[in-house]
């Protein structure tokens, strides 16, 4: 493996909300792919084999619940009124995540409130995400592929794209095109968790382009630090009936896989026939 490289630049996050100020960082370096690691932000790049992906981000985290906890010293103080539209954006995020788990509770045959309660005193924070203009994308990922920790996830993206979700283990994937006023919403591991595997936790990743650079906030829902996680009760019913959804699946697949290998292979006749 080649000898680690030392990060040659890494330069200071300019926390200049909502308009982050980058500076190119491959002015810095020379472009020699075997040895350089690209910086960008306080993240870097590389391009060696044999170490990982780093992401082509730079981010700005806040976190802005519980109430309580906030810590305004860590809050930007510009632009002027950055202050009350973060909070008055933490708060309507907050709501509509509580209206979507009421919904996905209801949809487990459980009460509404089971998801948020499930969450005892629901932490958000917020992540705003800058992807740089990135010269190389194909050697680069803005954000590796992953899914979320927590129990929802609410993302607002730009109209750049660059969201990408998998189903397949990350054999393929479909982009997760913008559309304008609206949220991603995703399920994290926590969700998961709590309906039994009933509900997927989104695998995805973020990818760069060498045109535009791309803004993307999320908002992550998760449960308070006290919070037990287990999958919540479903009614009988429903439960049976994913069990039997999930036979009927095996049962397919299996159907599927005997047919592939009863499948003699042609003769050569039969081919140039
Ligand atoms: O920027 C994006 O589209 C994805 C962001 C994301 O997945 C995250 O912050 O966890
Ligand atoms: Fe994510």
């Amino acid at each position: 493996m080649a000898k680690k490289p030392t990060i040659p630049f890494i330069h200071p996050l300019h926390v200049e909300y909502p308009s982050f100020q980058h500076h190119n960082p491959l002015d810095k370096f020379t472009q020699d792919h075997s040895m350089i690691v690209w910086s960008c932000g306080n993240y870097h790049l590389y391009s060696l084999q044999g170490y990982a992906v780093q992401d082509w981000r730079e981010i700005v985290t806040y976190f802005s619940y519980p109430i309580k906890a906030r810590d305004y010293s860590r809050w930007p103080d510009k632009p002027e009124g950055w202050r009350s539209v973060t909070e008055a954006y933490s708060e309507e995020l907050m709501n509509l995540a509580c209206k979507l788990l009421e919904v996905l509770s209801e949809a487990m045959d459980l009460e509404k409130e089971a998801l948020a309660r499930a969450c005892v005193d629901m932490d958000q924070k917020v992540v705003v995400n800058f992807y740089p203009k990135c010269p190389q994308p194909d050697l680069a990922l803005g954000l590796k592929r992953h899914t979320d920790p927590g129990t929802i996830t609410v993302l607002h993206q730009d109209q750049v794209g660059g969201l990408q979700a998998t189903r397949d283990g990350g054999n393929t994937w479909i982009t997760v095109q913008p559309v304008e006023g609206a949220f991603v919403v995703n399920l994290g591991d926590h969700g998961h968790y709590l309906s039994n595997g009933r509900f997927k936790n989104a695998d995805h990743q973020a990818v760069v382009n060498s045109n535009y650079s791309r803004l993307s906030i999320a908002t992550f829902q998760n449960p308070a630090p006290e919070a037990i996680v287990y999958p919540l009760k479903m009614s009988k019913d429903l439960e049976l009936a994913r069990l039997k959804k999930l036979a009927k699946e095996k049962q397919l697949q299996e159907e599927e896989l005997k047919q592939e290998t009863n499948v003699k292979p042609k003769s050569f006749e039969e081919i140039f026939a």
